[in-house]
C-alpha cells in the first residue's frame, strides 16, 4: 500500500484516480506547520503539493520512504530540486494543465490594466461616478512585448494577435521559423524593453530572470508603458517598479505574483496604478482538475514502476525511444554491476561505448542505468535519478561515446573503468532470443550470462590449474554451473569465468589465491 500525502488544497475530481486506486492510501492534510510536515512525511511514499507547501531539504531528508514529489502546476520553485535529486527522489510537475487558464488570466489583467476596471469598479460601488478618472487605452495596434515564449507566453501571443496587437517576443530558444509560425516578431530583451506599450513576462524565476525588469530597464522603456507579471514574483524588481510608477514612466502594473507571497501591505498597493490578484493564474476549475489529474497519474506510474513523462529532475524519454531501449535495460544494469566488481581500486573514470544498432538512438538513458548498476555496488539509495549526480559528486568522470565498429555483434556496450590501480574493459551484448551476455573481459572473448554468482579467476595457463580450482570449490561445497577459459598464448596469462550455485565466501577466495598459478580471484554477484 502506497501512502500519498497531499498538503495543499487540490481538486477532488483531479485526485479521483488516487482516491480510487486499490494500492493507495491518500492522506490529505493542509495548513501543516513545518514540524507537522516533518512528522507526516516520514511515512509517505509520495508527496503531492501546489505552490504553498515549502518542500525544503529538511522535509526531503525526513521523507525516509519518499520516492516521488508531485507538483500540481508548473513552477517547482517551492521544492528543493537538488536535495530531491541527491536522494534519488523524482520530482514531477504538470506543465500543460494550467497554461490556458494562466494565459487567460494574463489577458484579463492586461485588459483590466488598460481600462482601469478594478479602479472603476471600486469607485462605482462606493457610489461615485468619476468617468473621466478612468479613461483607458486600447490594445488595438499597440505593441506587446513578451519575455519568455514558452507554453503560456505563446498562448498570450495568440490572443494578442486576435486583439490586433503587434507582438515582439524574446526567448533564448525562439527560432525565426517558430516566431513566424506564431506570428510574432523575434526580438532581443532590449527590443522588448524599448519598443513595447505593454510588457508581460512568462519565464521561470532563475538567476538570469531575477530582476530582469529592473530600474535600468524601466529607464529605457517607452513612457506610459504598462507591465504585467503572471509568472513569478522577483522577475520584476518591485522597488524599481514603485519608483518608475512614481516618476510617471510606467502607467500601471498588473501583478498576480510577488517577491514574497502573501505580500501583505505592500508599498505598491498604495499606488492607484497598480492592480493585483492573489496568485490566481491557475485558479480555475479546469486548470485545477487538469493539473491534479496529470500529476496524480504520474505519481501512480512512478510508484508502480511504469513509464512516466514529466520528471523535472530526469530527462524525459520519447515513447518510441523508451520502446527501443527497453530490451537493453537488464544488459545495461548487469554490465554496470559486472564492470565495477571486476575493477580493483578507487574508481576515477567510466567510459561507455555504444556500438552497432545502439549508435542509431540516444543511449543516454542506458548510461544512467549502467551507472546505477555500477554505483549500487557501493552506495545504497541509488537510482536512475541520482546515479549521474552521485557519480559526479564522487569525482567519477563519465564519458559516453558511439562507434560504428561492433566486432560482429548487432549491438555492443563496452564499459571501460579506470581506477587508481588499473584499466579494465568489459563488453556485453543482447543476443537475439538469448538475452544479455558478457562477451569480452579485457583482451578475452567470453560468453557469460550476467546472472547470479560468478567467479573471475586470472591465472597462468598451466596444466592442472583448472582441476585444482575445481577441487577447492568442491571442498567448500560450491557447485560449478558453467565454466569458460580464455587465453591468448599457450602457457601465458589466462582467465577462467565460472558461474557457481551460491555466494562465494572470503575463505574460499583466500584458498584459491594460495594456489601458485592463480593471480587474482574476484567474486561477482549480479
Ligand atoms: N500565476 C500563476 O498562477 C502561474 C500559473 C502557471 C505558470 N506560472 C508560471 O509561468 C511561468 C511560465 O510557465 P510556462 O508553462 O509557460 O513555462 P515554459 O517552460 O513553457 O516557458 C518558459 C519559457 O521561458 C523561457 N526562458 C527561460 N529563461 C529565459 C530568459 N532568461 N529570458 C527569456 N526567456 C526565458 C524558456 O525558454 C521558456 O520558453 C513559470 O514561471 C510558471 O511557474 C504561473
Ligand atoms: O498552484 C497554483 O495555483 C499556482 C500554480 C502556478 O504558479 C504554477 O507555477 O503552476
Amino acid at each position: 500500500m502506497y501512502r500519498i500525502l497531499i498538503t495543499d488544497p487540490l481538486s477532488d475530481q483531479g485526485i479521483e484516480k488516487l482516491l480510487k486506486a486499490p494500492d493507495v492510501e491518500v492522506v490529505q492534510k493542509t495548513n501543516l506547520t513545518p514540524e507537522q510536515l516533518l512528522e507526516e512525511i516520514a511515512e509517505a511514499d509520495a508527496l503531492l503539493v501546489r505552490s504553498q507547501t515549502k518542500v525544503t531539504a529538511e522535509v526531503i531528508q525526513a521523507g525516509k520512504k519518499l520516492k516521488v514529489i508531485g507538483r500540481a502546476g508548473v513552477g517547482v520553485d517551492n521544492i528543493d530540486i537538488p536535495a530531491a535529486t541527491s536522494k534519488g527522489i523524482i520530482v514531477v510537475n504538470a506543465p500543460d494543465g494550467n497554461t490556458i487558464s494562466t494565459a487567460e488570466h494574463t489577458f484579463a489583467m492586461m485588459i483590466s490594466l488598460a481600462r482601469n476596471i478594478p479602479q472603476g469598479y471600486k469607485s462605482t460601488i462606493q457610489g461615485k461616478w468619476k468617468r473621466k478618472n478612468f479613461v483607458g487605452v486600447e490594445l488595438n495596434h499597440k505593441t506587446l512585448g513578451i519575455v519568455g515564449l514558452g507554453r503560456i507566453g505563446t498562448e498570450v501571443a495568440k490572443r494578442a494577435k486576435a486583439f490586433n496587437m503587434k507582438v515582439i517576443a524574446f526567448d533564448p530558444y525562439l527560432t525565426e521559423e517558430r516566431a513566424q509560425k506564431i506570428g510574432v516578431h523575434k526580438g532581443s530583451v532590449d527590443d522588448v524593453i524599448t519598443q513595447s506599450d505593454f510588457i508581460t513576462v512568462h519565464t521561470p524565476l532563475t538567476k538570469e530572470t531575477r530582476h530582469l525588469i529592473n530600474a535600468e530597464a524601466f529607464e529605457r522603456m517607452k513612457p506610459g508603458v504598462r507591465i504585467i507579471n503572471c509568472a513569478r514574483g522577483g522577475i520584476i524588481d518591485e522597488a524599481a517598479l514603485y519608483e518608475a510608477i512614481q516618476k510617471g514612466k510606467v502607467a500601471g502594473a498588473a501583478l498576480d505574483v510577488f517577491e514574497t507571497e502573501p505580500p501583505g501591505e505592500h508599498p505598491l498597493f498604495s499606488l492607484p496604478q497598480v492592480i493585483a490578484t492573489p496568485h490566481l493564474g491557475a485558479s480555475t476549475r479546469e486548470a485545477q482538475e487538469n493539473v491534479a489529474q496529470d500529476v496524480s497519474e504520474e505519481i501512480l506510474h512512478i510508484l508502480r514502476d511504469q513509464p512516466f513523462k514529466n520528471a523535472v529532475n530526469l530527462p524525459s524519454i520519447p515513447a518510441d525511444l523508451q520502446e527501443k531501449l527497453k530490451p537493453y535495460q537488464v544488459l545495461a544494469e548487469k554490465l554496470g554491476g559486472f564492470a565495477i566488481q571486476v575493477a580493483n581500486g578507487a574508481l576515477d573514470e567510466i567510459t561507455i561505448t555504444y556500438s552497432g544498432e545502439l549508435t542509431e538512438m540516444d543511449p543516454a538513458p542506458l548510461t544512467r542505468i549502467i551507472l546505477k548498476g555500477a554505483l549500487s555496488c557501493y552506495l545504497s539509495d541509488i537510482n536512475y535519478v541520482n546515479a549521474p549526480y552521485l557519480a559526479k559528486e564522487r569525482g567519477v568522470r563519465v564519458t559516453e561515446q558511439k562507434v560504428s565498429k561492433s566486432h560482429g555483434f548487432t549491438n555492443l556496450i563496452t564499459v571501460e573503468t579506470k581506477t587508481d590501480q588499473q584499466v579494465t574493459k568489459v563488453a556485453g551484448t543482447l543476443l537475439n532470443g538469448l538475452g544479455p551476455r558478457i562477451v569480452q573481459i579485457d583482451r578475452y572473448s567470453v560468453d557469460v550470462q550476467p546472472e547470479g554468482h560468478l567467479l573471475l579467476v586470472q591465472h597462468n595457463d598451466r596444466p592442472g590449474a583448472i582441476g585444482r580450482v575445481g577441487t577447492i570449490l568442491g571442498s567448500h561445497d560450491v557447485n560449478i554451473a558453467t565454466m569458460q577459459v580464455g587465453r591468448k598464448d599457450i602457457g601465458g596469462h589466462a582467465i577462467m569465468m565460472l558461474t557457481v550455485d551460491k555466494p562465494v565466501e572470503e575463505t574460499l577466495l583466500d584458498s584459491l589465491e594460495e594456489l601458485e598459478e592463480i593471480e587474482t580471484v574476484t567474486a561477482i554477484d549480479l
